[in-house]
């Protein structure tokens, strides 16, 4: 059972529209590519991206499984074979954020059972009861809080929920604790590495496990190659001068922001 972070009741009737008895998950898309960031950069992999969050990021690249979600309901079964039906060992769920479906622990363990490494995309505001050899863990920064002033959808009618729901100490350092892990920070800009710092000390202070400056990657906030142009440089330099990681995004490098890729 998740662990924390109450999901949005809008968000449960959107993504619960539709649902079939027994085991099911509200599917945005599922594809085979590379793994585009984090430590995996470049392992082949297969993406099962569910849909619904109980975050709203204001640059959210999934836009259509946050802001304003789509999806098929797959049962489980269904899943797994779409899964194996590929040639890759790695398999990366993700979303929106796929920790608020209970049936997402169901489908980590079935994968653990087959021998799949699994990675989890998260925000880090929900603990699986489930077997996760890579926790990729991107804590959402104040940057990232949908304002007025860069709401996609809206008047900032979020802004208030997503800031008291998107750090919660506790998940992040029961996530370190249990799993393999990556913190992977959404770098906007060089004022957003205060609070980075802040929350790696808190952490390093919560968690019994070491953090490496290697675990903490800075990955630029871009969804389009264009964007990166103005992003990638200067969070490259920021990870050089505080001795932290650098990630890039190479699937956006290599397919700009097409779906399934
Ligand atoms: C769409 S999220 C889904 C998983 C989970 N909800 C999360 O935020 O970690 C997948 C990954 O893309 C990152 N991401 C989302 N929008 C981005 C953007 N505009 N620029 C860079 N990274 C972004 C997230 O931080 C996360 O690491
Ligand atoms: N190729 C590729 N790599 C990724 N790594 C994390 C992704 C995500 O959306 O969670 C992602 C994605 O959407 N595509
Ligand atoms: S937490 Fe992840 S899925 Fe949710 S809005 Fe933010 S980037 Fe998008
Ligand atoms: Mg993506």
């Amino acid at each position: 059972m998740p662990v924390s972070s109450d999901v949005d009741d809008t968000d449960a009737d959107t993504t619960r529209v539709g649902q079939p008895d027994g085991d099911a998950l509200p599917i945005n898309e599922l594809f085979v590519s590379l793994q585009g960031e984090g430590k995996l950069a470049g392992v082949p992999s297969v993406f099962v991206r569910t849909s619904g969050c109980n975050l709203r990021c204001w640059f959210c690249d999934s836009y259509h499984t946050s802001w304003e979600p789509t999806h098929a309901w797959m049962g489980l079964d269904e899943i797994l074979a779409e899964i194996e039906s590929f040639d890759a060992d790695h398999v990366v769920l993700t979303g929106g954020e796929p920790l608020i479906h209970d049936t997402s622990t169901v489908l980590l363990r079935e994968l653990a059972d087959r021998g799949y490494h699994t990675t989890v995309e998260t925000n880090g505001t929900i603990v699986p009861d489930a077997p996760v050899d890579l926790a990729s863990i991107s804590p959402k920064l104040e940057s990232s809080t949908p304002t007025p002033d860069r709401d996609p959808k809206g008047d900032g009618e979020w802004a208030e929920k997503h800031e008291n729901r998107r750090i919660d100490l506790d998940a992040l350092a029961t996530l370190v604790d249990r799993h393999g892990f990556q913190l992977k920070f959404v770098v906007t800009g060089r004022e957003d590495m205060a609070e980075i710092e802040s929350l790696v000390a808190d952490l390093r202070d919560a968690a019994n496990m070491p953090i490496y400056d290697d675990d903490v990657l800075l990955m630029p906030e871009g969804q389009t190659r264009e964007q990166l142009d103005d992003t990638r440089e200067l969070v490259a330099d920021l990870a050089l001068e505080h001795g932290y990681r650098y990630t890039p995004r190479i699937h956006v490098d290599l397919w700009n922001d097409a779906p399934e890729k």
